[in-house]
């Protein structure tokens, strides 16, 4: 070893070294390093000076391994940081690009609400449609009641960021004339509180005193303020019932509500086997295309079970327009909205305001031993209910290291591991042993699969923690991963399953509002705690 030259590389590297640790768990402070456009060219620099110091040391011997690994090393670290910085600089740059526009639009709709206090118009309805169209309209924001209302500066409202950016060129007439989706804004509230602006501050220490401001989660409504244009419809396939109630759901649509639609390639061609007049409804090529779609569909129709709801939710790999699910299955968790009355229904979901489950997914993410060293990896994918670790047809015992925020948790010896979403609670994590969590507490399910230990109980974590489970290297098998119960991947030993909330969770739909249409859910599907009750004539305490 010489010395002088890993006190030289230490100095340059010991930055580079930390971000790289952290980071490839998910859990660097990316800021520390890349919060500015112009780390990448510093960063750019160190690189080049560790290039720069390692060949101008004296010429290393052969039997220098360590040193010729570490360099090694050293160089695979700057290149993932390098770019990394300038990942971060891109985003950036969008995100005041964005900003900006966002600034643009609030002092435009300001401007013109100010000019139009009467009837409370949106501005960009008001630009997009004209004035008269607006009066007319029965459902403008701030009327309600006969009100006046302004609305608040703190509120979210979704037409700012899902303009419609671009025209796709899509052969099957994804380049539709729709030039926006229709906006709307979500407020928080307890039944009977007219706070509709929710806090950010959930913990206040004034003076000392630490006190809860409010709720993280609260029942959450959904308030168009300009009418969806556009709709989507998953449906289960080689199901006579569902193909039979897509036709004439996407009749009724097109016909009473002049909506565009959307439907699967296998569902046109079903349509147009029916007929040729539905030759207006709208479809894609490939997966890819479909979640190009997103900023132009408003809304998102399922019919079938859980199962369609999760393949509509697969769909899109980043945020994903309302999901207004009808049961045509045999449980139903996620679908609370009955086929047959599906025109009152939809009528209630168009005018709204309706209340959501906002619905947290997973973001799940293999790193391969093999693939340690390449700045490419795979492809992050997101589940609605879990992430599933297990033996496969294997027949030897899992041997799961796991980790939360990089604190050991435990080995799992057992047939495998559930990591689960809170929705995701009453599926397989259920069947496993695992508590029915509220689908808006925020959370990460930890449920063991038939561990070989008597007391190995279930976790449920915090929502921030980022969970990895990695297969050992002295393991006797490798462990599958599947994700909603599809897309089984192979993890072998060294190679690691990276797990964490992800930043675009899937609203769907309540019947009635998120805690009654849990409840309901749990006691006609699960029958839950079903059970005779005891009749008063026996023994009473005196
Ligand atoms: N032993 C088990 O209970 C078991 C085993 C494998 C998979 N699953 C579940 O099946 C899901 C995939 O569903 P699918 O419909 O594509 O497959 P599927 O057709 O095999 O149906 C699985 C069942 O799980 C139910 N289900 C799905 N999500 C649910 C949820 N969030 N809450 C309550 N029940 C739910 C469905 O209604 C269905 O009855 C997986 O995500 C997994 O949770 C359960
Ligand atoms: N549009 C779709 N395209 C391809 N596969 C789908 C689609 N919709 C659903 N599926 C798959 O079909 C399977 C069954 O769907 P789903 O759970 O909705 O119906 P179900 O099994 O009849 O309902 P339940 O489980 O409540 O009885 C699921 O595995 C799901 O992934």
């Amino acid at each position: 070893m010489k010395p002088f030259l890993v006190m030289s590389l230490n100095q340059n590297i010991v930055n580079f070294t930390q971000f790289s640790w952290q980071d490839s768990f998910g859990n660097g402070d990316v800021n520390s390093l890349g919060a500015n456009p112009e780390n990448g060219s510093s960063l750019a620099q160190s690189e080049k000076a560790v290039e720069e110091l390692l060949t101008q040391q004296t010429p290393m011997l052969a039997t220098d391994d360590h040193l010729i690994e570490f360099s090694e090393a050293l160089r695979t670290v700057a290149k993932a940081l390098r770019g990394s910085a300038e990942g971060k600089a891109l985003a950036q740059a969008e995100a005041a690009e964005w900003k900006r526009r966002y600034e643009l639009e609030r002092s435009k709709n300001q401007e013109l609400l100010h000019k139009a206090p009467l009837n409370g118009v949106c501005a960009d309805e008001s630009s997009s449609k004209g004035m008269d169209h607006l009066a007319k309209s029965p459902r403008r924001h701030g009327q309600e009641n006969g009100k006046s209302e302004r609305y608040p500066l703190e509120r979210i409202c979704s037409h700012d960021l899902l303009q419609d950016g671009g025209e796709s060129n899509s052969p099957n007439g994804c380049n539709n004339k729709l030039k926006r989706k229709a906006s709307f804004k979500l407020s928080w509230g307890c039944k009977g509180q007219a706070n509709d602006q929710h806090k950010k501050e959930i913990v206040s220490f004034e003076s000392g005193n630490i006190t809860t401001a409010d709720r993280s989660s609260k029942q959450i409504s959904l308030t168009w303020e300009t009418n969806p244009q556009t709709v989507i419809i998953f449906t289960k396939p080689n199901s006579t019932s569902v193909r039979v109630l897509s036709v004439e759901m996407v009749r009724w649509l097109r016909e009473h509500k002049g909506l565009n639609v959307y439907v699967e390639p296998r569902v046109k061609a079903e349509l147009l086997s029916e007929s040729s007049s539905f030759d207006f409804v709208q479809t894609w090529e490939d997966d890819k295309e479909i979640s190009l779609l997103h900023p132009k569909v408003d809304l998102v129709i399922t019919l079938g079970g859980d199962g369609t709801v999760l393949w509509a939710a697969s769909m899109f790999k980043g945020p994903v327009p309302p999901i207004v699910p009808f049961s045509m299955g045999s449980l139903g968790f996620m679908t609370p909205f009955h086929s047959e009355q599906y025109r009152d229904c939809l009528e209630a979901v168009l005018k709204g305001p309706i209340s959501i489950t906002l619905r947290h997914r997973l973001q799940c993410h293999i790193i391969r031993d093999k693939a340690r060293h390449d700045y490419e990896t795979e492809e992050n994918t997101l589940v609605l209910n879990e992430a599933t670790i297990e033996r496969g047809i294997s027949s030897y015992l899992t041997n799961l290291e796991c980790y939360c925020d990089n604190s050991f948790v435990t080995c799992v010896q057992g047939d495998g591991l559930i990591l689960s979403t809170t929705s995701g609670s009453t599926a397989y994590s259920l069947a496993a042993g695992g508590s029915m969590v509220h689908p808006q507490v925020p959370g990460i399910l930890f449920t063991p699969i038939c561990p070989h230990s008597l007391s190995f109980r279930p976790l449920i974590l915090p929502d921030h923690v980022t969970v990895r489970v990695q297969v050992p290297f002295n393991s006797r098998s490798s462990a599958w991963v599947s994700f909603d119960g599809k897309g089984r991947k192979q993890l072998e030993a060294g190679d690691a399953l990276v797990c964490s909330i992800a930043p675009w969770p899937v609203s769907t739909a309540c019947q009635v509002e998120s805690t009654h249409d849990f409840l309901r859910s749990i006691h006609d599907g699960l029958h839950w705690n079903l059970r005779k009750t005891q009749s008063s004539d026996g023994p009473r305490d005196t």
